[in-house]
């Protein structure tokens, strides 16, 4: 048996070809790729992965006869429900019109005549700002009562103050304890459980009916123990507990947090520690006001050491480092943003949500310590293509600032990755076609719909002389808009993007997800290999040169692969090195379709779309113009 890759594994494997080398042989370079180091590896940890949705999956799937899963102690059981099993179907509230005069509004550019014509199957839905593919085990759960006001107990998620009843409560750079509610010293440890929503909302309900019968905040949130709540369960240490006061967090403590450059860990030494079982965090009390010090860094509360060791509970985790520092050093982020949970990480940092505080918008915030030039280069393209474009499929732009040793891009909140999208609906049997589900498990209207708008998106950056350069569905992200049961696709991540330069020469070069390179990059590396080693000169006309929209094309194709099988061609994830080469060198003998599955049983325009937009020989394949007019994509 052969060994394969993982889609997890192959997220890892990122590699940047070697430009500098590639651009001394060639004639003409991309003015923007100049820092570009020689070869980047990307550690890109994994982190979307939705551990409680696959486990929903499962329990569904393996469950005796059930088919839907048990969503019973989850607060988005609805949601869920409605997006693992209703798949959006004729109820689309647009049309391909709609997204063609869109697309046409925010560009300024006209759409291929035979474009125009109605197609119902494009549905998008109105922006959604929730992420409800993704609740992670800090799922956001409110809770405030009299005797426990969300202000000074909503430090036990760090969601919980992203969604506190009223901003006011929840800013962060706002929130610390009260002097006068304060309470006096002892050990007293306190298990606070948070109740699922749809608890939280009963007992407080109760509550309001009975304020004369006020519980203690401990007797409310204690409760009953409850193995699946164990995940949300926060222990703090009070140093008392006066009956019919308000339980606060412990007053500040005079000394500041210091960060010393050797270590990150001074954080978590002196004022938190993690339990072995990961699922529950013993927080100190100790809390400090917010002060502006001599090096222009502040001391962080309590709140934001919660939020903090929420996000990256590793202690070896750079990433920690940079975020303790953005915290400490820029005050937009504190006082602007209420940061709430990871919603992945890359090459080039790490995305949280937020939400902003003067108009509660949720926003992702795209944290990018400025170590290297590989990264300034990327946030330097990124920021330029988000700033200046506008589509519905595109992800928006909301701002950008920076600190000392950090920057930070805001965008629109996009929901979750494609990649996990795939990842939740694949079914443990493999590719089998049942009830209008493809072999991924997705209906195919609903891949119709994803991809159109995908392709739409890469429609208009090619119209507009951009070459995304990093097309895969962990760059592609959804969010479901569960009252009209429609999806909504976006394209983010420009950080491999290119601006093709009016009269520039074709030199494109491929710094992409190396297994998602189109195949004419093999016979570029293979020469860059030859002359590394025999420090030989090539030919102009050797190189394969175009600007690079094909192999945008073939990215794309690759992702509608995998959305129909739900993995990419089995050849593309060989970990065998021999029978990968092997692979490579039969797909140069062919000009077409190079992979040897094909879902059997699909539609006949669909195979066709594949087969055109994977075509081994670049001159064969299709352009996103055509892609957008194809037949499959049409019809509906
Ligand atoms: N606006 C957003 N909303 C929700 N999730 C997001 C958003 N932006 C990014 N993400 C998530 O964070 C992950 C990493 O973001 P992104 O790909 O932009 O980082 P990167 O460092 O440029 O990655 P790469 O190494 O692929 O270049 C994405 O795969 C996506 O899952």
């Amino acid at each position: 048996m052969t060994a394969m890759l993982t889609r997890h594994e192959q997220r890892r494997n990122v590699l940047v070809f070697p430009t500098d080398f590639y651009r001394k042989h060639t004639e003409s370079s991309s003015s923007d790729s100049n820092s570009m180091p020689n070869l980047i590896h990307n550690n890109n940890s994994n982190i979307n992965t939705n551990k409680y949705l696959h486990s929903l999956k499962l329990q569904s799937l393996q469950g005796k006869g059930k088919t839907r899963p048990n969503t019973r102690q989850h607060p988005f059981q609805p949601q869920l429900q409605q997006l693992l099993f209703q798949q959006p179907s004729e109820r689309f509230p647009r049309t391909h019109q709609d997204h063609v005069d869109a697309s046409r509004t925010a560009f300024g550019q006209e759409y291929p005549a035979h474009s125009l014509t109605t197609n119902t199957l494009t549905n998008t839905i109105r922006p959604l700002d929730i992420n409800l593919l993704t609740p992670t085990s800090a799922a956001p759960e409110t809770f405030s009562s009299p005797s426990f006001p969300s202000s000074s107990c909503s430090t036990t998620s760090s969601t919980s103050h992203l969604h506190s009843d009223t901003l006011a409560t929840s800013k962060a750079s706002t929130i610390s304890a009260n002097p006068s509610t304060t309470t006096p010293n002892t050990n007293t440890k306190v298990v606070i459980r948070i109740p699922t929503l749809a608890t939280f909302m009963k007992k407080r309900k109760a509550t309001s009916d009975h304020t004369a019968a006020e519980p203690s905040a401990v007797s409310e949130l204690s409760g009953a123990p409850n193995p699946d709540q164990k995940r949300l369960k926060i222990r703090l240490k009070l140093r008392s507990l006066p009956k019919e006061q308000p339980v606060t967090i412990a007053e500040p403590k005079p000394e500041p947090i210091v960060i010393s450059d050797d270590s990150d860990d001074d954080l978590t030494s002196t004022e938190s520690t993690l339990s072995q079982d990961d699922d529950e965090m013993d927080i100190d009390e100790e809390s400090s006001d917010y002060a502006s010090s001599s090096s222009g860094r502040v001391k962080l509360d309590h709140q934001l050491r919660h939020v903090l060791n929420t996000i990256f509970p590793k202690r070896d985790d750079k990433n920690r480092a940079a975020l303790k520092s953005a915290f400490e050093l820029c005050s937009q982020l504190r006082d602007d943003y209420i940061v709430g949970r990871l919603l992945g990480s890359g090459s080039s940092g790490f995305v949280l949500s937020a939400k902003r505080v003067f108009d509660g918008r949720e926003v992702a915030i795209k944290v990018i310590p400025s170590d290297n030039k590989y990264t300034e280069s990327k946030f330097r393209r990124e920021l330029d293509i988000l700033n200046a474009l506008t589509h519905e499929n595109i992800l928006g732009f909301v701002e950008y600032f920076e600190s000392p040793g950090c920057k930070f891009l805001v965008t629109e909140m996009g929901g979750s990755s494609l990649f996990d999208f795939i990842e939740m609906h694949k079914s443990p049997q493999g590719a089998a076609l049942k009830g209008g589900h493809l072999g991924s498990g997705i209906q195919e209207s609903v891949v119709r719909s994803i991809f159109m708008q995908l392709s739409l998106a890469l429609y208009a950056l090619h119209q507009n002389r951009i070459v995304h350069g990093d097309i895969k569905d962990e760059n592609a992200l959804i969010t479901v808009d569960h009252h009209t049961n429609t999806y909504r696709a976006r394209i983010c991540d420009f950080g491999h993007s290119k601006r093709i330069k009016e009269g520039s020469l074709p030199s494109f070069t491929f710094y992409g997800t190396t297994i998602l390179a189109p195949p004419e990059m093999d016979a570029n590396n293979a020469l860059r290999e030859k002359m590394k080693r025999s420090d030989l000169q090539v030919e102009h006309d050797d190189w394969t040169r175009y600007y690079g929209y094909e192999a945008d094309v073939f990215a794309m194709g690759l992702m509608l692969y995998t959305l129909i099988h739900g993995d990419l061609p089995s050849e593309l994830m060989e970990r065998e090195p021999k029978l990968l080469a092997a692979y490579k060198r039969r797909r140069r003998s062919v000009k077409t379709f190079p992979f040897a599955v094909l879902q059997k049983n699909i539609d006949e325009d669909l195979k066709d779309l594949l087969k055109r937009m994977l075509a081994v020989a670049p001159s064969r394949r299709i352009t996103m113009a055509e892609v957008i007019n194809h037949p499959w994509l049409t019809k509906g």
